[in-house]
């Protein structure tokens, strides 16, 4: 049994009843698609539920308007909702407040912000940025070409035979040089959850700042930002029910306070002249032009959805699951699943089957009608660590069953008959 209701969940999800197989040049439902879908590719996506699609359409239907600037109804109405969205997020993930959080379009602008507004005008060649070899390319390109522009040294810590950090190499690598320590909180390709708390304990041992992803996070477990003392935390919208499009950078308000703007223009300024210009409070002076609007009225009704389910549940119902993959995806020696134990992961195996290239068995499970990810989840240099050109992986959320996973293991037992 689950933790959580998940026939009634399902029923938020229209797009979990789909069948696939037909014609992909023409979006949607067509009437040779004759296999039921099964979605297991929810690191790199989830599904909307109708709760949300509905807030996104009454937003464009009843009070679409430009925000902040405009004192008419529409534009009161709409302001006051894109403001509230700020607040709910704060909320969610233990802000102090909207000054707290900044809405981006995705995980990878809310580092590259960072790495712009703070790294670039903060960093140089005495200075040292701390990753790990598990990062996904929005952290490790962005503060490894920071590291080009301004001559700090950007350094990897360990993943062990397990892929857990090396904590021991952690200690050795954050020094008195170090200014940042960026690290993912749980890892798209390994499951892995990392200690973020103590890693940012040892960061501001040193007088550095901690910045954790939290894009596997956020959408499927607890996150309270003042228990891990992040400084900074990223994380998307449109994996944890939300639309495409936002993004969220949660930064402590002094350090905000303190860092200069990254984009210029519009709602991020008080009074410009021809020489120079003020800018607005926070968040506001982080939002430059028109703000994700609908986007963050949709996020606030995706953050109320999962609340309502509870995040705890959520937790652990993926937990069942990606235990459950495990298992039966080791059971034949053929097949071995990257990062730690089933009973110690976040809710995804990457996999390779002996062989099978991961492309071709993403494509054999597809006729299946299993959709799972394929290639090197954007962590190509922990996939070349791991001594792989690539994996397949099946991600796991609140709406997945184990009837699925069988159906995703049956799968793969005929590419392996297949090829074998
Ligand atoms: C750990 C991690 N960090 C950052 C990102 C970037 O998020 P975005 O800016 O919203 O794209 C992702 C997205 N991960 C994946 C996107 O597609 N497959 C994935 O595994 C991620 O998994």
């Amino acid at each position: 049994s689950y933790p959580i209701d998940v026939d009634a969940i399902r029923e938020d999800f229209p797009i979990l009843q789909r069948k696939i197989g037909g014609d992909v040049t023409v979006p949607g439902p067509s009437e040779d698609d004759d296999t039921p879908l099964v979605y297991l590719d929810n690191g790199a996506t989830s599904q909307t539920p109708d709760q949300v699609v509905d807030a996104i359409a009454d937003y464009y239907r009843t009070y679409n308007s430009n925000v902040h600037r405009g004192i008419h109804h529409l534009s009161q109405e709409a302001s006051v909702a894109y403001e509230n969205a700020h607040d709910r997020v704060a909320e969610f993930i233990g802000a102090n407040g909207r000054e707290e959080v900044v809405f981006t379009k995705n995980t990878t602008e809310s580092e590259n912000l960072v790495a712009y507004a703070w790294g670039l005008n903060e960093l140089g060649p005495e200075d040292s940025v701390v990753l790990t070899q598990m990062e996904h390319h929005a952290s490790l390109v962005t503060w490894q070409q920071i590291g080009k522009k301004t001559g700090a040294d950007v350094r990897f810590i360990r993943v062990d035979e397990e892929g857990r950090l090396d904590m021991d190499h952690a200690r050795e690598l954050v020094d008195d040089s170090t200014k940042m320590v960026s690290v993912v909180h749980v890892s798209n390709t390994l499951g892995t959850v990392n200690p973020v708390s103590e890693l940012a304990d040892l960061a501001h041992d040193h007088g550095a700042y901690i910045f954790v992803d939290g894009a596997q996070s956020v959408p499927n477990r607890p996150v309270d930002v003042q228990d891990i003392d992040a400084d900074f935390f990223a994380f998307s919208g449109h994996k944890m029910c939300g639309p495409t499009g936002i993004g969220v950078l949660y930064g402590k308000e002094e350090i905000l306070e303190e860092m200069e703007p990254y984009l210029y223009g519009g709602e991020m300024i008080r009074r410009v002249s021809y020489d120079d210009a003020s800018w607005e409070d926070l968040p506001w002076k982080f939002e430059a032009g028109t703000p994700v609007i609908a986007q963050g009225i949709a996020l606030h009704a995706a953050i109320d959805y999962l609340d309502d389910i509870g995040m705890e549940k959520i937790q652990r119902h993926e937990e069942q699951l990606v235990e459950y993959a495990y298992d039966e995806l080791t059971a034949f020696d053929d097949v071995e699943i990257y990062g730690p134990p089933g009973d110690d992961r976040g809710g995804l195996v990457a996999f390779n089957l002996d062989g099978v290239h991961a492309h071709d068995l993403s494509s054999i499970v597809n006729d299946y009608g299993v959709a799972i990810r394929a290639g090197d989840h954007c962590t190509q240099p922990l996939h070349d660590t791991l001594g792989v050109a690539a994996s397949a992986r099946a991600s796991f959320y609140l709406y997945n069953t184990h009837e699925e996973i069988d159906v995703l293991v049956d799968a793969v037992d005929e590419a392996r008959q297949l090829f074998g």
